[in-house]
């Protein structure tokens, strides 16, 4: 038992001592778990400090990174961006709502949209190249809009940005568009068909594809034969852009052979391609825009996608094409009269040549030309209102600028209505004259007399410059003066407006200004001597294409818009170049030779006057204004002085270079009286006063006595109790008794003692056809008997003048009545030989030959005569010529001979009465003969018989 008790207490100190272990086990693990539970807690705390820190950091880094990477983009997006905006100024890379035209020059890179990189970064302009750079081949997805599907697509859109942004960087002109859109019809680019009426844009149809393809290959063979390689700056031709807007079909072989060479040669000759659904060949030099939905990808912005702009509004699209249409269809600003000055003024010599701008080319350079030995003469052409006049200011504003009047003489004449060379002489309105001008004629018109004397006197100069030459033999102009370095030499440029009125006709006037005109144009050349002539049509003109020798000298051609037959029959440039261009060619019109010309507006008054006051102020002391010549003004009479020869009549100015008195001399000797024959009674008695004038300066002692035996036409006496305020006048009856004294008392021997005495009468046939006086039986009325019912018969009945042979009254000692019974023409047959001369104006040559003696009378008592109204024919009887000269009687004119004088009779200018200086006069024809109780001339029946005083004393 105790052993089991022992055992038990055994146990039970066994199981207490394992228990006590275990509780200390136990306690040690608790010890441990509480130890490592601590641990746990520290690292644990660690690690989440650590993981609090790291955090930080990294979230530190990553704000700095993305901090660094917008700062940086931003960066380099602005960078970009400026950089866009000096690769594509202005309207290339504006967007559509800032968008404007403007020429900026620089046409390479156009924008198409923009490259947005990220949300927070500003987006860059994406640019594709274009003009001088790359052809450009659009492709796309199938999803964007297509012709096919009669939509505006994006690639339309695109295509119509690139254009506008071309357009409007680019000088007016500059650009031509070709659109070949087979399926809408031109409908894609609608917005610029505005460009079509001004020839910018050429829509081309279904068919039109190879005559377009092989014109844009021919025209870069030509620009490539034409414009040398490597030459600097751009070719003087409008880009060339085609835009080809596929439609799915297939290009013949033929057009795809024209298409790749187009891709090869095209950009280099300025012609590019848009090619849309159109493959190009692979080349450098085509740019790929590839579409999808609105994003694209081109060659330049590589993989960074594109977002397109839209397409530019339609109303602006329109809006600038209309304008860019219309500022074409005006035609370019015009150039400026002070590009064409030298920037010093007469320091040119003109021994070689005269060469000066006329205009400026398309580049702005000054298109110079020459007038020299070669070439000598210009022909200038161009229909009404194409500007030569204005393109002759041009010309001679930048000649007369650089040569001085030494070196330089011009001649100036407009055939057509008009003053326009008129500015170069003083004026009331500016005093100025441009110091060159030796003759400027304004108004010429009919007078192609005035053209001839100038070819006449340029002739003469010819023929003195000829002997000049031949005495230094001296072959040209710079060799004479060389020789003769103290001789004046200008060279002379005659300019000859619308010449053709001087060469129209065919007559003698014609026929010796065409062969002045060859011996000029031939001989001129060496002398010096230019011809300039201008003309609205020179196709006509048979006397200048009949004589291809005359044509051959003008080698210079200047052509304005339309001008016809100037150049050469192939050339056409004048049919194509705008408003106020020219083509200047000094290759007798040969096309190679075409220089075309912006001309300036030296028409300008403001303008010219500047130039011209400059140029007068500098003139060389003692230098004379230009003669004047002006077809619509009546000359005034000048005052003569003595004069040493025979005493002469002026009867008007001649119609000359030099403004001459024309005279018809009145010596003691047979015929020489003057018979003034028409019905213009205000011109009759204005030459007869000047002709007083004149004869009163030859011979200050002469008598003069003036009669009017029509007291109807007593008014026209005005001029000559002007001009002749001690003369003694005679007015209604007492005239026939003037002659009947006169008559009665000629001298017989030579009464040179007493001087000459000078009959002045107007209408003198109303005295010698009086029925009374062949009543009386006189020798003169008996062979003149009055013929009933022709004009002169009834003015004879209607005469208020009774028979001079009753009427003759005066007292005188030496009155011989058989004489007597007809004293006019007794003193017209024996006055000269004793120096008593008739000047007389008769309304008719059947009156003059009724008051010579009638029907067969001889004129030979006529030894001069001026004929105003009176047709060629009439004239036969007085003419020198059979049949009468050629004459076509005009107011103002007259035709005057001299029969001891002229070999045919010459135009003359009567001057205009004394009195103020009065444009020319209507015509007022004098009635045939007074009616019964009315006036004639227009005047008053009143006036008629007031004037009709018996007896009129010395200037009463
Ligand atoms: N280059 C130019 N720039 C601006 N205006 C011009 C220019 N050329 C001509 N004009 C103007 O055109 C008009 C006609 O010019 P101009 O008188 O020179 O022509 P034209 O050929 O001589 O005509 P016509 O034969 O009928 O006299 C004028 O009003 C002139 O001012």
């Amino acid at each position: 038992m105790s052993s089991r008790v022992s055992m038990l207490v055994a146990a039970r100190q066994d199981v207490a001592a394992a228990r006590g272990l275990a509780r200390a086990a136990q306690a040690g693990a608790e010890e441990i778990k509480t130890e490592t539970r601590r641990r746990y807690e520290v690292i644990r705390g660690a690690h989440d400090t650590c993981l609090a820190a790291l955090t930080e950091a990294r979230e530190t880094a990553r704000d700095e990174i993305f901090e660094r990477f917008h700062g940086e983009a931003v960066a380099r997006a602005g960078t970009l961006g400026r950089l866009a905006a000096a690769c594509a100024p202005g309207p290339a890379g504006a967007p559509w709502p800032a968008w404007r035209p403007a020429v900026t020059g620089r046409a390479g890179l156009l924008r198409i949209g923009v490259i947005a990189v990220d949300e927070d970064v500003p987006t860059v302009p994406a640019l594709i190249p274009l003009l001088d750079r790359a052809h450009l081949e659009i492709t796309r997805d199938p999803e964007d809009g297509d012709g096919r599907h009669h939509r505006a697509s994006t690639a339309d859109g695109l295509i119509a940005g690139l254009l506008l942004r071309a357009l409007g960087g680019t000088p007016a002109g500059d650009l031509r568009i070709w659109a070949y859109d087979p399926d809408r019809l031109g409908g894609s680019l609608a917005g610029f068909a505005p460009l079509a009426a001004a020839g910018v844009l050429t829509s081309v149809g279904p068919g039109g594809l190879t005559t377009m393809l092989d014109e844009l290959v021919e025209h870069v063979r030509r620009i490539n034969e034409t414009v040398p390689a490597g030459r600097p700056g751009r070719r003087p031709e409008p880009w060339r852009l085609a835009v080809l807007l596929g439609d799915g079909a297939d290009l013949t072989p033929q057009q795809r052979a024209q298409l790749d060479r187009l891709v090869r040669t095209g950009v280099a000759a300025g012609v590019h391609l848009i090619a849309r659904d159109v493959p190009l060949a692979e080349h450098p030099d085509v740019e790929h825009v590839h579409l999808t939905g609105r994003a694209a990808y081109c060659d330049t912005a590589g993989v960074l996608p594109v977002r397109l702009d839209p397409p530019p509004p339609a109303e602006q699209t329109a809006a600038v094409c209309r304008k860019l249409a219309g500022a074409l269809s005006a035609g370019p600003p015009p150039a400026l009269l002070a590009d064409l000055l030298p920037a010093r003024i007469w320091r040119e010599s003109a021994a070689a040549a005269l060469t000066a701008p006329i205009g400026v080319g398309p580049d702005g350079e000054p298109i110079e030309v020459t007038l020299g030995d070669d070439p000598p003469h210009a022909l200038i052409g161009g229909p009404s209102g194409s500007g030569k006049t204005n393109l002759i200011y041009a010309w001679l504003g930048a000649l007369a600028a650089r040569y001085s009047p030494a070196e330089l003489a011009l001649y100036l004449l407009d055939f057509k209505e008009g003053v326009s060379f008129a500015r170069f002489a003083p004026s009331p309105r500016d005093p100025s004259w441009l110091p060159h001008v030796r003759l400027a004629g304004v108004n010429v018109n009919d007078d192609r007399e005035f053209g001839l004397a100038l070819l006449r006197h340029l002739s003469a100069e010819l023929r003195t410059r000829a002997r000049a030459a031949k005495r230094y033999e001296a072959g040209k102009l710079a060799e004479l003066r060389a020789e003769d370095p103290d001789g004046a030499w200008p060279r002379i440029v005659a300019v000859i407006d619308e010449f053709q009125l001087l060469l129209g006709a065919r007559d003698a006037v014609t026929a010796e200004a065409a062969a002045l005109l060859e011996d000029l144009a031939r001989r001129g050349r060496s002398q010096g001597i230019h011809l300039v002539l201008a003309s609205q049509d020179v196709s006509g003109i048979e006397a200048l294409w009949g004589r291809p020798g005359l044509v051959a000298q003008f080698t210079l051609r200047i052509a304005l818009p339309k001008a016809r037959r100037i150049l050469a029959e192939t050339n056409l440039a004048a049919d194509v170049i705008p408003r106020h261009h020219a083509v200047i060619n000094a290759d007798s019109g040969a096309p190679s030779a075409n220089r075309i010309a912006r001309l300036p507006d030296a028409g300008d008054r403001q303008a010219w006057r500047a130039l011209q006051e400059r140029l007068w102020r500098l003139r060389p002391p003692g230098a004379t204004p230009p003669r004047l010549f002006d077809g619509d003004a009546v000359p005034s009479c000048p005052d003569f002085s003595v004069h040493s020869g025979p005493p002469r009549a002026a009867v008007g100015e001649t119609i000359d270079v030099d403004a001459l008195p024309a005279y018809v001399t009145m010596p003691r000797a047979p015929g020489r009286n003057l018979a003034i024959v028409g019905t213009r009674g205000e011109e009759a008695a204005a030459i007869l006063a000047s002709a007083a004038r004149s004869l009163a300066a030859s011979v200050p002692g002469a008598r003069f006595s003036v009669a009017c035996p029509d007291p109807a036409l007593a008014p026209l006496i005005a001029p000559l109790r002007a001009a002749l305020p001690s003369a003694t006048f005679h007015i209604g009856s007492v005239a026939a008794d003037l002659f009947a004294t006169v008559s009665a008392n000629l001298p017989t021997a030579s009464p040179d003692h007493t001087g000459p005495h000078y009959l002045l009468g107007l209408a003198l046939d109303a005295l010698t056809t009086s029925p009374a006086a062949t009543t009386a039986g006189a020798p003169g009325a008996a062979d003149t008997p009055g013929v009933p019912g022709t004009v002169d018969a009834v003015a004879v009945r209607r005469s208020p003048i009774p028979p001079l042979s009753a009427m003759t009254t005066a007292p005188g000692p030496a009155r011989v009545s058989s004489r007597a019974a007809d004293p006019l023409r007794t003193i017209l047959d024996q006055g000269p030989g004793r120096h008593v001369h008739v000047l007389g104006w008769w309304r008719s040559v059947a009156r003059l030959r009724d008051s010579l003696g009638g029907i067969a009378a001889r004129f030979d008592a006529i030894g001069a005569w001026v004929a105003l109204d009176v047709q060629g024919p009439d004239l036969a009887p007085l003419s020198p010529a059979p049949g009468g000269p050629a004459w076509f009687p005009r107011p103002g004119r007259a035709l005057c001979f001299d029969r001891s004088e002229d070999r045919h009779p010459r135009m003359v200018i009567p001057y205009a009465p004394p009195g103020p200086a009065a444009e020319r006069p209507p015509s007022t024809p004098a009635a045939p003969g007074p009616a019964p109780g009315s006036g004639s001339a227009g005047i008053p029946a009143a006036t008629t018989s007031a004037a009709a005083g018996d007896v009129t004393g010395a200037g009463s």
